[in-house]
């Protein structure tokens, strides 16, 4: 039975006062939910005040991307070892919203997943179709292509205690969540493309489903076979909703 997975990411929202008041609330309202694993992928500024604020709690941080190199003259780029220090446990690699702003192939989220893995740090995989692609009968293809690229860089069993995070694109930020069986077909899809190379690997991995969950819809998208939790945007920034959001994890 996997225990489930619920990942605030932040975007590129708050500040230290702002983080401080939500850092507080969260250790107030979700510090007593152990029966489902909670993290916090925070800007990388804020990372520092992750740590201070989260030490000693159930709560884990971490960051929203992460560079595909280790070390090196790549300015501006921070490495997964420079996350570690932080003492991040998870880092988002994928994510729509920087792939298509800044043109992210799935070679190098890949890459990316590799040496976060290699780091010790949890890397959650972002996979996800656009609307476009969803209307003209491509889902399938398009997340096969973006786990294949992974499966073909170092084969299934990096995906053994991962994380994957279904996030259709067309369901990010716009209210208009996929419906839980919309969200078990796709993620049962990748389970089962995992599971023909390696079946620990598929039966491991943690797949969440991201793109509008909020407090009305969690336990449903939950409840389902191969939903083990949520990425959350909007609502990991409201202490209650986040907190309900949790709840529904722990159910
Ligand atoms: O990383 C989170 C996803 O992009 C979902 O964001 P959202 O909950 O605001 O739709």
């Amino acid at each position: 039975m996997r225990r489930k997975l619920v990942v605030a990411n932040w975007k590129m929202h708050g500040d230290l006062a702002q983080n401080k008041v939500l850092f507080d609330a969260f250790r107030q309202r979700l510090d007593h939910l152990t029966s489902a694993d909670i993290a916090v992928c925070v800007p990388y500024p804020y990372l520092f005040q992750a740590q201070q604020e989260l030490q000693g709690s159930h709560i884990a941080w971490g960051a929203q991307n992460v560079a595909k190199h280790e070390v090196g003259a790549y300015t501006g780029e921070v490495s997964a070892r420079m996350l570690k220090d932080f003492g991040a446990s998870y880092v988002i690699v994928g994510h729509s919203e920087r792939s298509t702003a800044y043109c992210e192939s799935d070679e190098n989220i890949a890459a990316k997943f590799v040496v976060a893995r290699k780091s010790g740090i949890t890397p959650v995989l972002c996979l996800g179709e656009t609307l476009a692609e969803r209307e003209s009968g491509l889902c399938h293809q398009v997340i096969a292509s973006q786990i294949d690229a992974v499966l073909k860089t170092v084969g299934a069993g990096v995906f053994a205690h991962a994380v994957v995070s279904y996030e259709p694109v067309w369901a990010i930020g716009t209210g208009l969540s996929a419906t839980p069986g919309q969200a078990q077909q796709v993620h049962a899809f990748i389970r089962d493309r995992i599971a023909a190379l390696d079946v620990h690997a598929a039966e491991t991995v943690r797949i969440l489903y991201g793109g509008s969950v909020n407090p009305l819809n969690a336990s449903q998208l939950f409840v389902m076979p191969d939903i083990d939790g949520g990425l959350i945007g909007r609502c990991s920034l409201n202490a209650n909703d986040f907190e309900e959001i949790c709840r529904a994890a722990c159910q």
